[in-house]
């Protein structure tokens, strides 16, 4: 009964204003309407003289996430934790391993922050939606997250103009910082990742300092490079070709750059890649601050002659046109990549889709590698990584039993310059076997599986001596009885 009246009075009430609405529309003039407008406005901006700007986490019809909220939400976290009293602490993996969590603000939370003494308010904020869905997409939830910036109408060009600014350019800082660096492996034309991990620097690489000093510089210079690669038109990547016997650090020196450089690695296996589109695809998918790489560039390509001579075909400049005919037909029959898609690819591919990108191909024959495809302009550094010499030899002492120096070295040095052992070959045996084991003892047993190489090597030397000098003792006697039998005829 009670309910019935309320129903009743609540429906005049709104039929009433309905009525004043329409009269309203009706009878006073629009240019009235519109003074009478900006009154009501300013009178509101007079009651509540803020301005609120929102960045809702989830943008357009495809759910997309959006960039704002995730930078604003990075540059929260560092913010937030200092400010806010209700937090949410979630576990990382970044690499300083003093900060084990992150810490952001919890929902329906606000924190106040100056700009150049001007006051500023973020809140964090949840819509729950009462009816639930089954997205398939992972990381959607009914839940609608979006920040809410207020300030001061008075300062509205500082803070959306400065203000903003300053938020997207500190995330994208903290960002660099925190990144987890990621390793990619690809299957036909898709590419999964786990984070890259691995401790390698270029302290930790043996190698002469020299050499590594040279290939820092080249790297800075690449990175800082943006605007000279712009001004000279070339798309902003290098190629790296490394080159040396297994186990002298190709692998390793590829960790090293990709934590120099902070850059994502991509591990292209070119042998599952079915044609060159489906090798495009995968490239075009690979994110800027990369670093792709082709390990045995020699094993990966099926160079059979055919296609030899279509790549010389266009070295020459005989028609790219005709190439591209070729390559069609590789692919209808369902070949694997050719030399030319590759080179196409390293040749402009990402000047289409924004730069910073290096390019490293790794082999242990750099004599059997085409030409055309490690030509200075593609690979613009070659870099050979070799034997274990001295100056590497400490780096490894260094790193595995942290000594600088010791009386065993002179012997060690002596031994490095007689015989040849990959850096991986010195670290397995100076690697301590036990816990307890002694430096001593490492550098002994280093020094026993040197002594070993050295023997090896030199049997090894006298075996091939023999069986040349043994060759050349009957191809004398061959001759020499070429020459009887014709001695005989005549
Ligand atoms: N120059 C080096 N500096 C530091 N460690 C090295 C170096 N070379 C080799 N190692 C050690 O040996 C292991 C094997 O080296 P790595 O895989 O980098 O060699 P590689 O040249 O890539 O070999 P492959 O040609 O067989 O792929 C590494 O895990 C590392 O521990």
């Amino acid at each position: 009964m009670l309910s019935n009246m309320y129903w009743t009075q609540a429906g005049s009430v709104m039929a009433t204003i309905m009525f004043i609405y329409t009269m309203f529309m009706r009878l006073v003039p629009s240019t009235l309407q519109t003074r009478i407008g900006r009154y009501s406005k300013k009178f509101s901006s007079f009651v509540y003289p803020y301005i609120r700007i929102t960045f809702h986490e989830y943008t357009g019809e495809r759910l997309m996430k959006s960039e704002a909220y995730t930078a604003i939400q990075t540059y929260l976290s560092e913010h937030s934790s200092q400010l806010a009293t209700k937090l949410k602490a979630e576990a990382t993996k970044v690499k300083d391993t003093s900060i084990p969590l992150i810490l952001s603000m919890d929902d329906n939370e606000e924190i106040i922050e100056e700009f150049q003494g001007v006051k500023v308010w973020w809140g964090a904020h949840k819509i729950t939606s009462k009816t639930q869905s089954f997205s398939l997409h992972p990381s959607y939830s009914d839940d609608k997250r979006y920040y809410k910036l207020t300030f001061h109408k008075r300062y509205r060009s500082l803070i959306t103009e400065s203000y903003l600014k300053h938020v997207l350019e500190e995330a994208k800082a903290i960002e660099m910082k925190n990144r987890q660096l990621k390793l990619y492996t690809n299957t036909k034309t898709k590419w999964s990742h786990v984070i890259l991990e691995h401790p390698a620097t270029f302290e930790t690489l043996a190698m002469r300092s020299k050499e590594k000093e040279d290939i820092i510089n080249d790297l800075v210079k690449f990175k800082s490079g943006k605007s000279y690669y712009a001004k000279i038109g070339k798309a902003w990547k290098r190629g790296y070709l490394l080159y040396g016997p297994p186990g002298t650090g190709k692998s390793t020196m590829i960790v090293a750059m990709a934590n120099f450089m902070n850059y994502d690695v991509y591990d292209l296996e070119l042998t599952a890649v079915k044609n060159n589109s489906d090798l495009r695809k995968l490239l075009i998918n690979t994110s800027s601050k990369s670093i792709i790489v082709i390990e045995d560039i020699d094993c990966s390509l099926d160079l059979t002659g055919q296609r030899k001579k279509k790549i010389e075909k266009v070295e020459r400049g005989e028609g790219e046109g005709s190439m591209k005919r070729d390559d069609e037909d590789d692919e209808d029959r369902g070949s694997k990549v050719t030399l030319s898609g590759l080179l196409n690819v390293v040749d402009g591919i990402w000047s289409a889709c924004g730069g910073e990108r290096i390019m490293v191909f790794t082999t242990n024959f750099v004599e059997k590698i085409d030409p055309a495809l490690i030509r200075r302009g593609r690979m613009d550094k070659h870099i050979e990584l070799s034997y274990c010499c001295y100056e590497a030899f400490k780096v490894l002492a260094k790193n595995y039993l942290d000594i600088e120096s010791h009386h065993l070295f002179p012997k060690i040095e002596k031994l490095l310059e007689e015989t040849k052992m990959t850096p991986a070959d010195v670290a397995e045996n100076l690697m301590p076997k036990s816990v307890d084991e002694e430096v001593e003892t490492c550098l002994h047993s280093l020094i026993q599986a040197l002594e070993k190489f050295k023997k090896d090597a030199e049997k090894k030397k006298a075996g091939t001596e023999r069986k040349q000098s043994n060759m050349q003792e009957s191809k004398g006697i061959e001759k020499h009885g070429e020459g009887v039998e014709a001695n005989v005829i005549h």
